[in-house]
């Protein structure tokens, strides 16, 4: 089974932290191809990044179906560009906040959701009413930390979202937390020990998923929302983007 892992920022360094994330849940026989677009923001804290990142992301998505990928991730927390890969895409694309707040629900009454900027709360917000799980969305917290801070070797980063998960145990009554960023992936063990409660990664999370879905045989329904786009021409920067 190959499953690719698409970090829609152009930062190679979470990249790379996020298909080793991915890689170590992924079952023997599953093959994780961690990848990020040549073009767009190097990170993603606002609707411009998000808006800006899914040409490029949707760009990977068509690369992968030549390829004959079985099933994508979206390792972005705000699941950027979802419903357009889904019409792109023959197998399952899960986004990680879609994964990880399933998978949260499946572990206490409730959860709050740690991220990067307060300014991509409400994106948080948006996307557990949209899937049905802001009956166990009790909180979303934001460190008020850059996403590329997440980079920096050494920097104050993990210790804020540490605190900050403690803060939602204590004060949110969070039975779970969820992890708000990609780049917070690698912190996912390290921050189980110290909080007490499940602390759930979307990367693993959507791993998991879409190697589950690919091996019951299941993808997107193609039968009216999720079809194929309609065939037309994309002209200008989007030359490339013209469906037959
Ligand atoms: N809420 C977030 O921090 N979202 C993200 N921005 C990125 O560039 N990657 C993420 O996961």
């Amino acid at each position: 089974m190959l499953i690719k892992v698409i970090n829609p920022n152009t930062t190679a360094s979470m990249t790379e932290k996020i298909g080793a994330c991915a890689t170590a849940v992924a079952a023997p026989g599953t093959v994780i191809q961690a990848v990020n677009p040549t073009m767009g923001p190097a990170s993603i804290e606002s609707h411009y990044d998000e808006a800006l990142a899914v040409p490029g992301l949707l760009e990977q998505i068509a690369l992968g179906e030549a390829e004959g990928v079985d099933g994508y991730v979206i390792a972005c927390f705000g699941d950027p560009g979802l419903d357009a890969a889904r019409e792109l895409a023959r197998g399952p694309v899960i986004g990680i906040a879609e994964a990880a707040m399933h998978t949260a629900s499946f572990l206490g009454r409730g959860f709050s959701v740690v991220t990067t900027l307060g300014r991509t709360a409400g994106r948080a917000w948006e996307l557990a009413h949209r899937y049905g799980m802001a009956g166990f969305c009790k909180n979303v917290r934001a460190c008020e930390i850059p996403v590329l801070d997440l980079e920096i070797p050494g920097s104050s980063a993990r210790e804020t979202i540490t605190q900050e998960c403690k803060r939602a145990v204590e004060d949110d009554q969070a039975d779970v937390i969820v992890l708000g960023c990609a780049g917070m992936a690698d912190l996912c063990r390290y921050i189980t020990d110290q909080v007490g409660v499940p602390v759930v990664d979307g990367v693993a999370a959507a791993t998991r998923t879409v190697e589950s879905l690919v091996a019951m045989g299941l993808a997107t329904s193609t039968r009216s929302e999720y079809a194929a786009p309609p065939v037309k021409q994309y002209v200008g920067l989007l030359d490339g983007f013209t469906v037959e």
